[in-house]
């Protein structure tokens, strides 16, 4: 029996993200939450011929004073929760601009979260990641309920998009499935450090200097190429929906007890005692966030693999990450811990 849920269900994303969760074959209960049309995605969701239940859920209305009661039955008895709820991107916006408004929102959501459903697994979303995963786990500690292997930052799009652009790259898109790129760090612009020298599929010899420069480009701003041809109507929705529901099927294949699963994930690296001390080493700052392909178990993250053998120049990538990485997460960290004056 595995419950997921989605919180912003009704979105551009949520809506493809709920219809992949229907038909995978693990989930047996399935709940929408929005703060408008869920139960109209919920219901037409469950017309669909598979197993699982589906339920939408609204909150009272706006300046009601009742409890979030749609929220807190969304979320009973969730194992995996998913969070894409928050506004995206307009073409000349950076992720962090949208801090403003998803901070909040990811911090009310989390709040939920830790007061009804605190050993769910936490699959987050919504942007700014590098800053919503830490907002999430200050939410939990306040709680006294953090547990660091249960909490994961989103970033496999970031892994999808560089499968496909190598294959491009090699001339055979359908390599495309099996090509897999380690990509760490974060989860926008510079921060995104693609791995090129540990691509499955070694890139030719000859591509090399100005050639792999622009690739590691178009993976590190593959994003704003889908703001930039959305012109105005919004970021990366169907293809964040196919890698957010790779990504949940593999979480809830690790719960189910398949051994052997790693996936790239932001997670957070201080609390945990396989892998986070060493990958901090490989990184050479104390950061407490980061990227990196992380091993799977039944309790969520079992170990988070270091960087490997990189060449020169992803070292000078990766250490151009980590400026705005820290700042990133301090503002996440920040946003909970300050006092509200
Ligand atoms: N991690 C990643 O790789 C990616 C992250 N994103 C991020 O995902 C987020 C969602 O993007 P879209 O689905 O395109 O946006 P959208 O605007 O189409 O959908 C967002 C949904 O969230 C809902 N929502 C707003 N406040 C809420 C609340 N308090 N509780 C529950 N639901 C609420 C809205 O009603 C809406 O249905 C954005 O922040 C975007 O930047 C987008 C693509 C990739
Ligand atoms: O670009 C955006 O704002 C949405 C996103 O995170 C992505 O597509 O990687």
């Amino acid at each position: 029996m595995v419950k997921a849920v989605v919180l912003g269900a009704a979105g551009g994303i949520g809506q493809p993200l709920s219809l992949l969760l229907k038909i995978n074959p693990h989930v047996t209960e399935l709940a929408l939450y929005d703060i408008v049309n869920a139960p109209g995605v919920a219901v037409d969701l469950s017309h669909i011929a598979t197993p699982s239940k589906v339920e939408g859920f609204l909150p009272p209305p706006k300046d009601s004073k009742e409890p979030n009661v749609g929220l807190e039955k969304a979320l009973t008895g969730a194992d995996v929760v998913v969070i894409p709820a928050g506004v995206p991107r307009k073409p000349g916006m950076t992720r962090d601009d949208l801090f403003k408004i998803n901070a909040g929102i990811v911090r009310d959501l989390a709040t939920a979260i830790a007061t009804t459903a605190p050993k769910a697994f936490v699959l987050v979303i919504s942007n700014p990641v590098n800053s919503t995963v830490p907002i999430v786990a200050e939410v939990f500690k306040k709680h006294n309920v953090f547990d660091p292997k249960r909490l994961f930052g989103v970033t496999t799009l970031d892994v999808v998009r560089a499968s496909t652009f190598v294959a491009e790259v090699l001339g055979d898109r359908s390599l495309s499935s099996s090509i897999t790129v380690p990509v760490v760090g974060g989860h926008s612009g510079v921060t995104i450090v693609p791995l090129l020298s540990q691509s499955s599929h070694p890139l030719p010899s000859s591509f090399d200097g100005s050639a792999v420069d622009s690739l590691v480009n178009r993976i590190q701003f593959g994003g704003d190429e889908v703001v930039k041809a959305k012109d105005g109507a919004g970021s990366a929705t169907l293809s964040m929906a196919y890698a957010g529901a790779e990504f949940a099927a593999k979480v809830i294949r690790a719960i189910k007890g398949e051994r052997g699963i790693t996936v790239p994930s932001y997670v957070n690296l201080t609390a945990h005692p396989e892998g986070g001390e060493a990958l901090r080493k490989d990184i050479g700052k104390e950061l407490d966030y980061f990227s990196s392909p992380v091993e799977l178990g039944p309790n969520g993250v079992e170990k988070i693999n270091g960087l490997g053998t990189i060449t020169p120049a992803e070292r000078v990538l990766v250490n151009a990450a980590l400026t705005e990485l820290a700042a990133s997460i301090d503002k996440g960290v920040s946003f909970i811990q300050a006092p509200k004056l």
